[in-house]
């Protein structure tokens, strides 16, 4: 500790006995008996010893690093965590001075599967993760969190219907949403990405009024990471030269990949191209039916490039927008410069500073195209809120009138 100091290294949280941590009380443990912690779960396997810091980690101790932040992470166990996780650890993501703790929430049933996840990312030996935390209770994981990704959900079972989806998947992000605004720290931010993505990050919302509203986010990064492939590949340039690419609205089949205002090497897309019929008739269905296409070759979800998007969309709030760019990420439309209605979870271009925040870039020209197609994602996200307003605090009774199943092709 005395030698941290004296080095000018920030502390991180729990420093020296970062190398640590357990399992949620009640685990049926292979492990050892849980620690006591401050917050409520208990650290697992390797990341539960104590060690001496002064006389290891010399290398770690020349470095300056930051102070720990908490990330959790529901649905931990899943296939998109399995990826994303490594991701994190390695400071990918966050930073190479950046330490992380993990909170790592699961279903009961997933429960023996997360310890498996726990178990590999002790053996990964990454310097920066200093603490992992499993448990199924989101009042004890989501504690003090600075950074919650809600990848868990309830799969759409056959013949259940979006309206049935919202339902059951709503009653899980109210309680999330509550146990947040109980524990978690005022400043979080939270990402959703357990479909449907943007009606379950607006049922969060409504239900931690003690965190900011700006705060919520809804995964729409895979669509923009999409739509620009499909761009790079038509005009024959690499994914670089692009830029001002967003996706707009709702994270389902009325997504609106904005090829109006996407640039590439600084030109219009539309110019670069130059056949209007290709963005008009192939460009939007080819980006809300890739999932379907890459499942048809390898009958798997996309677990691994859906887990690099939300990699980006983090590292979007964490690094500075280049100067003229965008990225897309479904936020609370309140006071947006759009005029789309308030109250919702809505796929706008976004820019970032470096610290979490964000703002909406409010010059994107709207033509009579992209209106329609646009308002058409935003009836789509009325009625959706209509379906939920039993979830939703305060919000006056209303009739549920989806009947369209507009799920991406490849998403459960
Ligand atoms: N927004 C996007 O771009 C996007 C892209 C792909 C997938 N998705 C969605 O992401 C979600 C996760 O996908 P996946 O492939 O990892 O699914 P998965 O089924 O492999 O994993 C989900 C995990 O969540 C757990 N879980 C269920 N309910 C939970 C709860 N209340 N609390 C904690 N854990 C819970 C399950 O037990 C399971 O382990 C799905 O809803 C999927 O549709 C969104």
């Amino acid at each position: 500790m005395d030698m941290l100091r004296r080095a000018g290294v920030a502390e991180p949280h729990r420093w020296p006995q970062a190398m640590m941590a357990a399992t949620e009380q009640g685990w049926p443990a292979a492990t050892a008996a849980p620690l006591a912690s401050s917050n409520g779960a208990d650290s697992y396997g390797v990341f539960k010893l104590s060690y001496d810091v002064r006389n290891e980690d010399q290398e770690l101790l020349q470095k300056v690093w930051k102070s720990c932040i908490r990330v959790a992470v529901s649905g931990a166990a899943g296939n998109i965590s399995s990826h994303l996780l490594f991701m994190l650890a390695s400071g990918g993501v966050f930073g190479m001075d950046q330490p992380v703790s993990f909170q790592l929430l699961g279903s009961e049933e997933s429960l023996l599967k997360l310890e498996g996840v726990a178990m590999e990312l002790e053996d990964s030996l990454y310097p920066l993760l200093r603490e992992v935390r499993i448990g199924t209770d989101p009042r004890n994981l989501f504690k003090d969190a600075d950074w919650v990704i809600l990848l868990g959900a309830h799969p759409r079972t056959p013949g259940m219907t979006r309206a049935e989806l919202l339902d059951i998947n709503g009653q899980i992000f109210r309680e999330q949403g509550r146990a947040l605004d109980e524990v978690a720290s005022r400043d979080c931010k939270v990402l959703v990405v357990g479909n449907p993505c943007n009606t379950n990050a607006l049922i969060c919302m409504e239900n931690a009024p003690r965190l900011r509203r700006e705060n919520f986010h809804a995964l729409t990064r895979l669509d923009e990471n999409r739509a620009k492939c499909q761009l790079a590949l038509r005009a024959g340039r690499f994914y670089t030269s692009l830029s001002r690419v967003a996706v707009w609205g709702n994270h389902s089949t009325t997504q609106v990949p904005d090829f109006l205002n996407a640039r590439i090497a600084g030109e219009p897309a539309v110019d670069v191209i130059g056949v209007e019929r290709w963005f008009r008739e192939e460009f939007t269905p080819t980006v809300a039916n890739r999932g379907g296409a890459i499942i048809e070759r390898c009958s798997r979800s996309t677990a691994a490039s859906t887990a690099v998007s939300i990699a980006d969309a983090l590292k979007s709030l964490v690094t500075p927008t280049p100067e003229g760019d965008c990225f897309s990420s479904a936020v609370c439309t309140d006071g947006n410069p759009y005029g789309i209605a308030e109250g919702l979870i809505f796929s706008m271009p976004c820019r970032s500073k470096d610290d979490g925040r964000y703002e909406i870039v409010d010059d994107f020209v709207i033509d009579e195209w992209l209106d329609e197609k646009i308002t058409a994602s935003e009836e789509e996200l009325l009625k959706e809120r209509a379906c939920v307003s039993h979830l939703i605090p305060n919000a006056p009774p209303a009739a549920c009138e989806i009947t369209l199943d507009t799920m991406l092709p490849g998403e459960i």
